[in-house]
């Protein structure tokens, strides 16, 4: 793609021209599709407005260094993908013209696709929401409305216990320094590798895997049990939707390590009497890597099937999930269900590594078309203040698409509606403990997670993570020794396999079966039978998979 030449020779080495002209912009997430801005190059900074006049005004929109950011070109989609790290462009040839600073402009247009197109302003591109502003979401008088079971203060002298302040509130030891490890290294190393099959050290893991992290999008259930109990549906979505956002708040602590990978077979139960609900999730493909969960209450049930696509631009990561969110309310027989947003892994390999979720998120009630829910999770601006990060918008829509609730805040600070009869905080995350950059960052349920106590050690099966040794000895800190026990899992899965396909068998998930929902996709369902065995015979009486 000849994008930017200077007359002359390959080999002029003089420093080059001012490359300016009208380039396609791939529109910020979620907001699909292409606009025309106008770009100069000059100096290797590549700066962009709407117009040629916006430029010379100063107008900017946007301005990147192109030596620090990696490039790619993407011959067949006509793309270039430019990774500046804190953001991903993505940008089409329209046509462009060159000048150096000896010759004049040659200002000709040629007719283009950009000319078809509608044009958009960037300002524009997110529905604006008056309730949104950080201020509000985290307006103290606006928050006493939010039930919370989890910070509630135990009852003094009960007798049984199982609130969450009898659970472990820290982790045996504290979190190592990954800092020192080249992931750049890991990666030159595989090059051409699938990295899901590459392993990695264990210092770059935290003491919990994908399945136990699937079961954290549950910390703030309450709200689903809140939600079970409002009669009015447009008021009941509003709480489905903070639902849905709550759990995204985890990234803002989770950014330095990354979870065990389950291996084939894994299950993880959760059994919350404190919340109201039993969770039993398994692993239950492994190339694609695929987690299955379920989850019970009295107010609802939850499940889905996490399988995620990650694309690397060259110093981040986008995480592309592709099933979807089941929720049912019995009260009302509702049943929504919701995609997932994209999360992106910004710097991946440094130290200024953070996490952004961005995309459109849709909740529709398959059982009803009274409302909809359409959830923006924005993509920041680098060139805008911070106060723009992590910012989520919402709207509930009645049946002939108008607004009937508008909400919005900060997925790691709140959410708050003004729109009900009273406008209040729906939600609000749980105050992190004062040490946790030292324990991985983790909550106080993500500290819950693994622990495991004699009543639990009698009656989960072999297969739940919690007995998964590699990853119990990083929690105790023992990184050298567990660094060696997950090469042993990692060979004995592999060698599971390779007899399996010998005896030309397929491994059987144990807990889910594999189904089409009502659109065709394949699906994966609990099999109703986890809670049943666990009581009788118990797994101590089944014959059950060896992992580890
Ligand atoms: C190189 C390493 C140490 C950097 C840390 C990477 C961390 C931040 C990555 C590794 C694996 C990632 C997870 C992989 C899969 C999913 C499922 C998706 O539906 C939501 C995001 C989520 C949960 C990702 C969040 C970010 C994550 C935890």
């Amino acid at each position: 793609m000849d994008m930017c030449s200077v007359p002359g020779s390959t080999m002029d080495l003089s420093i080059p021209g001012i490359c300016e002209g009208y380039l396609m912009k791939r529109r910020k997430y979620p907001l699909k599709g292409w606009h025309k801005r106008y770009f100069l190059l000059e100096k290797g900074i590549l700066k962009y407005s709407k117009t040629q006049q916006d430029i010379q005004r100063g107008k900017l929109h946007g301005s990147l260094d192109v030596s620090l950011a990696v490039m790619s070109i993407n011959k067949k989609a006509k793309r270039i993908d430019l990774d500046a790290g804190d953001s991903l462009y993505h940008l089409k040839v329209s046509y462009m013209i060159t000048r150096t600073p000896s010759m004049g402009r040659h200002s000709h247009r040629a007719p283009s696709v950009a000319d078809s197109m509608a044009e958009y302003f960037d300002a524009s591109e997110v529905i604006v929401c008056e309730s949104s502003s950080e201020a509000e979401a985290s307006d103290e008088s606006g928050l006493s409305d939010i039930t919370t079971t989890s910070t509630s203060e135990p009852e003094e002298g009960h007798g049984e216990c199982y609130r969450p302040s009898c659970r472990r509130t820290t982790l045996p030891a504290p979190g190592t320094d990954n800092s020192h490890i080249g992931i750049m290294t890991i990666l030159y190393n595989n090059i051409g590798k699938d990295l899901s099959r590459v392993s990695m050290p264990v210092a770059l893991n935290e003491p919990v895997c994908l399945l136990q992290r699937l079961s954290e999008e549950l910390e703030y259930s309450e709200l689903l049990d809140i939600a079970n109990h409002i009669d009015d549906p447009y008021e009941r979505m509003v709480y489905v939707a903070a639902f849905s956002i709550s759990g995204y708040a985890w990234a803002s602590w989770r950014y330095r390590y990354k979870p065990f990978n389950p291996v084939l077979g894994e299950t993880y139960e959760s059994h919350r009497e404190d919340r109201g609900f039993h969770y039993i999730s398994e692993q239950v493909s492994h190339h694609p890597p695929i987690s299955a969960c379920h989850a019970e209450s009295e107010n609802f049930t939850f499940w889905q099937d996490q399988r995620w696509k990650n694309k690397f631009w060259g110093k981040s990561v986008e995480i592309i999930s592709s099933g979807l969110v089941n929720v049912t309310l019995p009260k009302y027989d509702d049943h929504y269900e919701w995609n997932k947003a994209v999360t992106c892994i910004h710097n991946v390999l440094s130290q200024q590594r953070f996490l952004e979720h961005y995309g459109e998120v849709v909740i529709r009630n398959t059982k009803s078309d009274v409302c909809t829910c359409k959830i923006t999770f924005v993509k920041s601006r680098y060139w805008s203040s911070d106060n723009s990060k992590n910012e989520v918008q919402g709207v509930v829509l009645d049946q002939a698409g108008e607004v009937v609730h508008r909400f919005g805040g900060l997925w790691h600070e709140g959410i708050f509606c003004d729109t009900l009869s009273t406008p209040k905080c729906i939600w609000k995350p749980n105050v992190q403990p004062d040490d946790h950059f030292q324990f991985y960052g983790f909550s106080r349920y993500a500290r819950e997670l693994n622990e495991l106590t004699p009543e639990l050690k009698a009656v989960l099966p072999p297969t739940d993570t919690r007995f998964r040794p590699d990853q119990r000895l990083l929690e105790e800190g023992k990184v050298t020794e567990a660094d060696k026990k997950k090469d042993e899992v990692e060979e004995k899965q592999r060698e599971r396999r390779k007899e399996m396909a010998k005896r030309g068998e397929e491994h059987i998930p144990r807990f889910f079966r594999k189904s089409l929902d009502e659109a065709g996709r394949e699906v994966w369902l609990y099999n109703g039978t986890y809670w049943k065995l666990r009581k009788d015979p118990g797994f101590s009486n089944t014959k059950n998979l060896d992992l580890w």
